[in-house]
């Protein structure tokens, strides 16, 4: 059974109110986040996705509205915020500058320390992090930060937000400023930590391609309010409405789309390259086993 882990209802959000540079970033916008499940945020720019983060993570009031916390409202005076900000881990954009000291072991540990947790646990807890995001501790305990690779310090970056324990973290544009490689790694650690830690992970990102074979759920937002929100499928098989929005399909979806301006029947809600090619196949088979020969 799911259950939600936040609830936001008609939250609005004015950054600058009352001066000439008010901008309304989010103008009532309600949705729910479930545990343990991967929930994408997707838009285009300025569609309000880093400020739901900011909500999500404490550091700004949702109000006008409500935000509910494991079904309790954030706002209430016996609400205990410090549940919520120790329950919430964020990996900012640009997550390099998340980390600022000399080696990969003192970073990650530097939040269990202040925490007050022991040496011996700061180690064990720097020792599985660091496992989980791929790095061997022994590996790169004493490696001096400034010296990795951007894939490397986006992973110390993770290592130091799951060292503190969060019951969820979120990714603000994670893949920003990677190569192919490092985004597809980045992409396999975030599935890996889905699977084995049941963690529940929400990923901000303006780009559909990155999230559709990942996410259970994507909520798509548009100008501070929820377009629509489904299983990537049912996202996919909203093209229309997304590519008006200025949301570019992902590659798989716009090769199926060509496809079907051939062959009405060709499927279009594919989530990936491998998927697309598995439909090319089948309906290949069933071409040549009905015996048809069209264009
Ligand atoms: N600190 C701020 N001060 C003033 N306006 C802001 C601030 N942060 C965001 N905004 C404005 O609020 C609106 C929503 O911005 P937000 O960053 O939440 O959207 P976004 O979907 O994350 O955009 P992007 O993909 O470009 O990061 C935009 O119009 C933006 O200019």
């Amino acid at each position: 059974m799911l259950f939600e882990l936040f609830e936001l209802k008609d939250v609005r959000h004015t950054y600058l109110r009352d001066t000439p540079f008010a901008t309304e970033a989010l103008r009532g916008l309600s949705l729910t986040i479930p545990e343990h499940q991967i929930t994408a945020l997707v838009g285009p720019t300025r569609s309000g996705k880093s400020t739901v983060v900011d909500i999500l993570a404490g550091l700004i009031k949702a109000t006008p509205g409500t935000l509910f916390f494991q079904g309790e409202d954030v706002m209430a005076p016996s609400f205990d915020r410090e549940r919520l900000r120790t329950s919430v881990g964020v990996v900012f954009q640009s997550p390099e500058s998340q980390i600022f000291e000399e080696t990969v072991g003192k970073d990650v540990s530097f939040g269990p320390l202040r925490k007050g947790a022991s040496f011996a646990e700061s180690r064990r807890l720097v020792q599985t992090a660091l496992e989980d995001v791929g790095l061997p501790y022994e590996d790169f305990r004493t490696r001096y930060t400034y010296a990795l690779s951007g894939g490397e310090k986006r992973r110390v970056a993770i290592a130091g937000v799951l060292a503190l324990q969060p019951a969820v973290i979120i990714f603000d544009e994670p893949m920003a400023g990677l190569d192919p490689r490092g985004r597809r790694e980045l992409l396999a650690l975030i599935e890996h930590l889905k699977q084995t830690q049941q963690m529940t992970i929400i990923y901000a990102s303006s780009s559909l391609e990155e999230v559709v074979g990942l996410a259970d759920t994507i909520h798509v937002l548009e100008r501070g309010q929820l377009a629509f929100s489904g299983a990537p499928r049912e996202i996919l098989a909203r093209a229309n409405e997304l590519v008006k929005l200025g949301i570019e399909l992902p590659e798989a979806v716009r090769i199926a789309l060509v496809l079907r301006e051939h062959y009405p029947e060709f499927p279009t809600t594919v989530l990936t390259l491998d998927e697309l090619e598995e439909a090319i196949v089948q309906h290949e088979e069933l071409r040549i086993r009905s015996g048809r020969q069209q264009p």
